[in-house]
């Protein structure tokens, strides 16, 4: 018999149900016992749905409240001193970590927050110290869960993170010198203590993940997988199935022999399939395949014909005994359930499946494969109807935005000048002191907005009524900006649910959701459109607005889009045209839109990238070029159609450009808004090596916590940053959009970074 088997399943329930308990609880306005108990229903309900689906091996361990590496931070006892000390209960430390804590005299910030892999999802960096120890937590949580499973009479397989893949993941704390991989011997004994523990409550195979073995490793990294799954392995220890998704592993073969006494290896044949072959080269005699062929990153219905042409030709290589069909990856980076959509046109809902479609489809595949075709006819003959329908959908096909594409030629990528040039008359333009302070672009998303914006979606008060009151919030926030005295303003983007969202929901190719939610970090849920055709803009996207605001403020107003490379990772894409394409029409969609923007009097124009690099094929080498190729002629294409005077920022919240700087500097926008405040001002040495001629903003404070940094905080910020940028190419801003805080923390925290930008004003025209 082929099992069925899911690797992860989403955690917030089917109406985001963790994300209000978690900010009720923060909120004080539930206990700590009625977030504990909200978490286990949700993970029981999660069990019984796989269990009634009928899925074989089902996940444990997989849930969290914030985030799973932050779990093992806590699991072993990774947590520096600063977290500890204050004697706060497991799971307020728990949340100090995730996301500070200043409140009660305490007073520490988060750690850092970094992309999961290629995806949107966020996971919380360990981070350790010179002198780190580990110590299993008392009551581990993975054996705790396992327990709470098995009471419901659901046995489940727990999801563990592996060693290397905890260690490599993770970074030496500020001021500490210590390779993280060398703290593997310290560490190994505490996981063996862990699998005692889970063999002991009754667990027969563990999936420990090691998703690193998708990247390109330093070779001591490799070296690591040996000795450790010789130490994870025995008899007295329940059985490992080593868990790799999001990429190849074929370029690490040569670890696989050293770990061949693991029970089994899942691999993601969805990505890529063609290394199913190297793959089982390499399996050992009894070595179980783990088949990932149901897509956990995409919203696609699985064709079963290509899935289960897979599974078969790995069962004619392996025997059927010694094969899994499962999903690629967790389900957590898809919707919980498409039942929930009453608002999607029938057509395209027949084609996506969300996470409970796709736990039906490892066991529809599993069957197939196990008792032959016949046995899930209906389901294979729906299936084959949906596809077909799909491919020859008139919405895929838009021959006005194939025509359009085909006119684009390479004169349309290039502004009209160099950059100094352009700068002089910026300059002329805008005339901005220097140390100029600006922020991102979004203000607090107040309940007030998203309850007006409920209301107009529901109906329950008219367009005029909604816009009436988006130009009020225009005002307030015009008026805040005022009173802060910042020197470029932004519209505080109030009207907008989402930065990709919004614009999904005004460019044809789109169809949107209800209550398609992916948890983005802790409780931070996003709601990716989903792009089903070809892009094209209907009308003007964000004018209105922008050109409102720009008539109310006295300062130089940005103008805010979201560039085509973030639109596009943000968005579920479509699977059946290259990706570059669909960045290309999103970009000539954004042109239109940046081009309107300056007829409007928007001089200044911020394309946001964040999604740029976690685009990055993991891997580096020739994939890696050519995506950065397309993905700077999308972002060039989408900004050069302005004047010279007409100023270009860009942001991204992240702070490593080191390994792709080239093609960040290739986009040629006039200023760049990094995030910095909590990586070490060092990365900014890439600026000063490449001679990096354009203006920079580097973050001088984490937008993700509630805590406001003081004056002297950013001062000194500011201060490590002089030493790597020219005064006159430094801008002062925070690190990303404020949407997710609150409006006192936001003055608070601005006042002081105001204040800061002043300071070095005044010190460098006196000196
Ligand atoms: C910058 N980031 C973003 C990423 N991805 C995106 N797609 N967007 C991003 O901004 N990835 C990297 C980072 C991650 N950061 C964030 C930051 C903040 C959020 C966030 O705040 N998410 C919100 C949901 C946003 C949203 O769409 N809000 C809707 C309201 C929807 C809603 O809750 N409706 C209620 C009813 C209304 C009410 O009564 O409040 C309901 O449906 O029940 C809107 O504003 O209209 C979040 O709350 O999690 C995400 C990623
Ligand atoms: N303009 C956006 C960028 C977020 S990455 C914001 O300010 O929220
Ligand atoms: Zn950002």
């Amino acid at each position: 018999m082929v099992a069925s088997s899911v690797l992860g399943f989403p955690r917030q329930g089917v109406l985001r149900d963790l994300k209000k308990a978690t900010e009720a609880y923060w909120a004080g306005k539930i206990s700590q016992s009625d977030l504990l108990a909200e978490g286990k229903r949700l993970r029981l309900a999660h069990w019984k749905i796989m269990k009634d689906a009928g899925v074989d091996i089902i996940p444990s361990n997989d849930f969290a409240y914030y985030d799973h590496v932050l779990d093992h931070i806590q699991l072993f006892n990774a947590i520096p001193d600063r977290y500890s000390k204050h004697g706060l209960d497991t799971i307020d430390q728990y949340f100090a970590m995730g996301r500070g804590h200043q409140k009660d005299g305490i007073d520490v910030p988060s750690l850092e927050m970094v992309k999961w892999f290629d995806s949107n999802y966020h996971y919380v960096k360990p981070t350790f110290q010179d002198n780190q120890t580990f110590k299993l937590a008392d009551d581990p949580k993975p054996v705790r869960h396992f327990l709470e499973a098995k009471e419901a009479g659901i046995t489940t397989r727990p999801v563990i993170l592996g060693p290397v893949s905890f260690l490599h993941l993770g970074k030496a704390d500020r001021g500490q010198s210590v390779q993280p991989i060398d703290l593997l011997d310290k560490l190994l004994p505490v996981y063996v203590e862990l699998l005692e523990a889970l063999k002991k409550a009754g667990v027969e195979d563990v999936q420990i993940d090691e998703p690193i073995l998708v990247f390109d490793l330093p070779p001591k990294v490799k070296e690591a997988f040996k000795p450790a799954y010789e130490k994870l392995s025995g008899d007295f220890l329940p059985r490992l199935l080593l868990a790799t998704y999001f990429g190849d592993i074929v370029h690490n073969l040569d670890v696989l022999p050293s770990i061949q006494h693991l029970y089994g290896l899942h691999i993601d044949l969805v990505r890529n399939p063609e290394q199913l072959e190297s793959i089982v080269s390499q399996l050992g005699p009894q070595q179980i395949l783990s088949a990932g062929v149901v897509d956990g990153r995409n919203i696609w219905k699985t064709n079963f014909k290509r899935a289960i042409e897979i599974v078969e030709s790995t069962i004619q290589k392996v025997g059927k005994e010694r094969v899994i069909v499962a999903t690629s990856s967790s389900l957590l980076h898809v919707p919980h359930t498409l039942d929930s959509e009453k608002k999607l046109d029938p057509e395209v809902k027949d084609w996506f499946a969300f996470a409970v479609q796709k736990v039906s489809e490892v066991v529809v595949i599993a069957k197939a494969v196990t008792e032959g075709p016949a046995a899930v006819r209906e389901e294979l003959e729906a299936n084959a109807k949906s596809m077909a329908a799909r491919a020859s959908s008139k919405r895929t096909n838009n021959q006005s935005v194939k025509d359009r594409l085909a006119k684009v030629n390479d004169e349309m990528h290039n502004r009209q000048s160099p950059f100094p040039e352009r700068h002089s008359q910026q300059k002329e333009h805008l005339k901005l002191p220097t140390f100029p302070t600006t922020t991102i672009g979004s203000f607090p998303q107040t309940s007030e907005i998203r309850i007006q914006r409920n209301k107009f979606t529901k109906g329950e008060i008219t367009e005029e009524e909604y816009n009436k009151f988006i130009e009020n919030e225009i005002d307030q926030v015009i008026k805040i900006q005022d009173e802060l005295d910042l020197d470029v303003y932004v519209h505080g983007e109030p009207e907008r649910n989402d930065m990709v969202q919004y614009f999904g929901e005004r460019l044809d190719g789109y169809v949107f959701t209800t209550h398609a939610w992916v948890q983005s970090y802790g409780s931070r849920c996003v709601r990716p459109p989903i792009i089903v055709g070809d892009i094209s803009r209907p009308a003007p996207m964000t004018v209105k607005e922008s050109k409102y605001a720009a008539s109310k403020s006295k300062k130089p107003m940005k103008g805010m889009l979201t560039g085509p490379i973030t639109c596009l990772r943000w968005s579920f894409p479509r699977d059946d045209i290259h990706q570059s394409v669909q960045a290309q029409q999103l970009a000539l969609a954004l042109r239109d839109e940046v081009v309107d923007l300056e007829s409007a009097g928007i001089y200044v124009i911020q394309v946001d990238e964040p999604a740029l690099r976690e685009g990055l094929p993991l891997r580096t080498g020739r994939e890696r070029e050519n995506y950065l190729s397309w993905a700077v002629d999308a972002f060039k294409l989408a900004t050069s159609g302005v004047k010279d005077s007409t100023q270009i920022h860009s942001h991204f919240c992240y702070s490593e450009f080191q390994d792709f700087f080239h093609a960040i500097a290739a986009l040629d926008a006039d200023v760049l808004s990094i995030e910095n405040s909590k990586s070490d001002a060092k990365l900014l040495q890439v600026f000063v090596d490449t001679a990096y001629p354009r203006h920079i903003g580097p973050g001088v404070y984490d937008i993700h916590s509630p805590r406001v940094p003081s004056e002297q905080e950013m001062k000194d910020r500011v201060a490590e940053m002089r030493r790597y940028l020219r005064p006159d190419q430094l801008w002062i801003n925070p690190d990303c959009g404020l949407k997710t805080r609150q409006w006192k923390e936001t003055k608070e925290a601005l006042t002081n970074m105001v204040n800061a930008a002043k300071f070095y004003r005044e010190k460098t025209a006196t000196a």
